[in-house]
């Protein structure tokens, strides 16, 4: 059976706990997700750790935003750690995503729309017209424009952006809670099922499996979920 397209987030204190949750979660997942909380306290040599604990693919979400010269050099300066995707600020703008692009050829390069924990009042509050489905979509379309070939958007969001960008662009959604989990602080969610049904490619979760009981088990059901999801529309993992 195929994993199901799920990036777990490993934000973990150590990279104990982190390759812990790597080994539970991935006979169920297709991708893990290392973010700032593990690469700003471990460095670069925390990919091989948990690639090795893995044995899946390796998404860093490292949301580079700097000028377009900055980019590039980060961008290859983490080429030698062969993540899948690497994420950039889409508020960075059409030459910095297309800078990490140059730089990156051999990794999706993934431009983050509108954070998944910002409300309509905070998108007012640091100045970007809104609403957010608007704002997500411009800013998908220049990303795209630029070189994109992924895109991290709400599952609120993710329906509009599909039918504006069509097939082949890989879009990736956080701010996922199963029924009944708690949103913490994402502001714009929708269930695991929802999001793929929507359109979703790839569902990061992080705390409703990390910080449950039994990771694995929680991943599992979560897969299990979607499979039945994709059955009822007649696709298939
Ligand atoms: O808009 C975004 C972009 C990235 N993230 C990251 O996804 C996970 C979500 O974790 P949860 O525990 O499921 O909330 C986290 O690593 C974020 O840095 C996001 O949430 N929203």
């Amino acid at each position: 059976m195929r994993p199901a397209p799920i990036a777990v987030a490993l934000d973990a204190p150590d990279l104990e706990t982190a390759a812990h949750w790597a080994s539970l979660v991935t006979p169920h997942v297709s991708t893990v997700k290392v973010g700032l909380e593990l690469y700003l306290r471990y460095g670069p040599e925390v990919i091989a750790s948990i690639r090795g604990a893995s044995g899946v693919q390796v998404f860093l979400d490292l949301k580079l935003h700097d000028i377009p010269n900055t980019v590039a050099g980060a961008a290859k300066a983490v080429a030698r750690l062969r993540p899948a995707i690497l994420t950039v600020h889409a508020g960075g703008g059409p030459a910095m995503i297309s800078a990490a692009v140059e730089a990156l050829p051999a990794t999706q390069i993934a431009a983050v729309t509108v954070l998944t924990s910002l409300s309509e009042a905070d998108l007012g509050r640091i100045g970007i017209a809104g609403p957010s489905e608007d704002a997500v979509r411009r800013l998908a379309v220049m990303a795209v424009g630029a070189g994109a070939q992924a895109l991290v958007c709400s599952p609120r969001e993710v329906a509009t952006v599909r039918a504006e960008v069509g097939p082949d662009i890989t879009l990736i959604t956080p701010g996922v809670r199963p029924v009944g989990a708690a949103s913490q602080d994402q502001a714009r969610v929708a269930t695991p099922e929802q999001a793929l049904a929507d359109g979703a490619d790839l569902l990061v979760i992080g705390r409703p499996i990390t910080g449950s009981a039994d990771p694995g088990a929680t991943a599992a059901g979560i897969a299990a979920a979607l499979r039945r999801t994709l059955a009822d529309s007649g696709r298939a993992l």
